[in-house]
């Protein structure tokens, strides 16, 4: 049997699975935690990553290996390719002012979404190398090279080589490479840092990115990317991810350029393109109403679900993180609609989930295509009340595969599709996916969306 081992180097941890190339079965796998924090020194990923493969039982008889990882985190390397300072995440929301001062300047988001098929908001590596050149000067200038985490554990995988890689995938993320033409925008790199640091070469969806031992390297690619090798998403599929992210996201055979900046028009991993929405408010949202009710995820799940459709009214804005989508860095989460009557544990516990859920029902909305199928995956997708709620709130049945790693498992399988060379990936049996179904609930969303404009009316888009 031959090997191969997919990597998902997420926000909270990392994980490593180990699978037959030819079929997927799973063989061993093992994880490690993250730090917390928006801001994280690579070196924390390294050592999550040799953790999560030690206890994956080795590397030693696989044979290609994929790395997956959170998109967009600015890691900046010095002459002598060590860090320069701690990586800022896609979910390090310091540099919103940085975004809306570089939309301002290339002439307006029209502008953006024309060059590199996004409106940078916080997220994206441009913003953050703006804000590394404004605060932190002297780090600007000692760095030499900038790359995203799974190019740079990659890197480390072959051993450090001469040049960096990347995917298509990732580099989609930075903005300052073009999905629309295949190629980087140094004019965009230079226009936020006021000078160009060696970018990584963009692989092909199955070019090799070295060896690591006698192991090959694949490209690799972005979480949400993987995830959708992992899932093998079809045309008319859409993604809705669960993690520290909540994402939505669908495959397309032409790129997005959507100038309001909600849709980011990413590449994927096979060629193609992948529109997607995220927010930055999900599976936390959750952790954090457990955390204040003081029960377990298991017991959290039960309270949701015995509150009423709509719980009564009450609602939760969750924006905990600030948000991305709609774009208030700086809002703050709220409760609205309380009574006497809401003011339970399994009303705050619905409402929670529904407000979530919201927010992502209006990613869904905004991909604007009417989806032949919705698939939920990621960790909030465990929880029992996230799957019969969701498509109470969707407003459409949802697909719930079974509990496993979406985006490890597309790291895998892109590995796989590297050594075979062929022109597909392998066809991995996804196994069978439990179906859930449920009334609308009435007025949900509307509440919500009254709520949210408040909130909205309060936070100042993009300061
Ligand atoms: N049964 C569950 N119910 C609700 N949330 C869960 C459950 N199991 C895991 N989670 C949450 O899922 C999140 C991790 O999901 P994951 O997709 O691995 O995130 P990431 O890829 O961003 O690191 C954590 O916030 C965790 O609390
Ligand atoms: O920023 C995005 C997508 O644009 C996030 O989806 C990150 O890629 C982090 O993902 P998770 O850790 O939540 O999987």
């Amino acid at each position: 049997m031959t090997l191969v081992a997919g990597v998902d180097s997420s926000t909270q941890s990392c994980k490593v699975v180990i699978r037959d190339a030819e079929t997927g079965a799973l063989v061993r796998e093992g994880r490690a935690p993250h730090p917390d924090g928006t801001e994280v020194h690579p070196d924390h990923w390294w050592t999550a990553l040799q953790a999560a493969i030690e206890e994956a039982g080795g590397l030693d008889d696989v044979a290609a290996i994929g790395v997956a990882a959170q998109q967009h985190g600015m890691v900046c390397l010095d002459e002598n390719g060590e860090v320069v300072r701690p990586a800022l995440l896609w979910n390090d929301v310091r540099s919103a002012k940085a975004a809306s001062d570089l939309v301002a300047e290339l002439g307006g988001p029209e502008r953006w979404a024309e060059a590199v098929g996004s409106v940078p908001v916080a997220s994206f590596t441009v913003t953050k190398l703006r804000w590394l050149a404004e605060h932190e000067p002297e780090n600007a200038r000692r760095t030499r090279s900038v790359c995203l985490p799974h190019d740079w554990l990659t890197w480390r995988l072959a051993g450090r080589p001469e040049v960096i890689t990347t995917d298509r995938g990732d580099a989609s993320g930075t903005g300052y490479w073009s999905p629309i033409t295949g190629s980087y925008r140094m004019d965009l790199l230079e226009l936020a840092m006021g000078a160009t640091p060696e970018v990584p070469r963009v692989l092909g969806p199955t070019e090799r990115a070295g060896t690591a031992g006698d192991a090959v390297l694949a490209p690799g690619t972005g979480d949400n990317m993987a995830a959708a090798l992992g899932v093998g998403m079809g045309p008319g599929d859409v993604v809705i991810s669960i993690g520290t992210s909540g994402t939505a996201f669908a495959v397309s055979d032409t790129p997005s350029r959507d100038p309001s900046g909600t849709v980011a028009g990413f590449a994927d991993a096979t060629g193609r393109f992948l529109p997607l929405v995220c927010t930055l408010n999900a599976a936390r949202v959750l952790e954090a109403a457990a955390r204040i009710l003081g029960v377990s995820h298991d017991r959290f799940s039960e309270l949701a679900l015995q509150a009423p459709p709509g719980a009564g009214g009450l609602v939760l804005v969750p924006y905990l993180e600030g948000e991305r989508t709609p774009n208030l860095p700086d809002a703050t989460g709220s409760l609205h609609g309380l009574r006497l009557a809401t003011s339970t544990p399994a009303h705050l516990a619905r409402a929670a989930v529904e407000g979530m859920l919201c927010g992502l029902a209006d990613a869904l909305d905004a991909l604007k295509i009417e989806p032949r199928r919705i698939l939920l995956i990621g960790g909030g997708a465990r929880s029992e009340a996230v799957r019969r709620i969701a498509p109470a709130v969707f407003g459409r049945p949802v697909l719930v595969p079974e509990p496993a790693e979406y985006v490890a498992n597309g790291a895998a399988r892109q590995a796989a599709w590297v050594l075979s060379g062929k022109p597909e990936p392998p066809e991995w049996r996804l196994g069978e996916m439990a179906r859930y179904e449920a009334d609308p609930t009435p007025g949900l969303r509307e509440r919500y969306r009254e709520a949210t404009a408040l909130v909205a009316g309060g936070a100042v888009a993009g300061a």
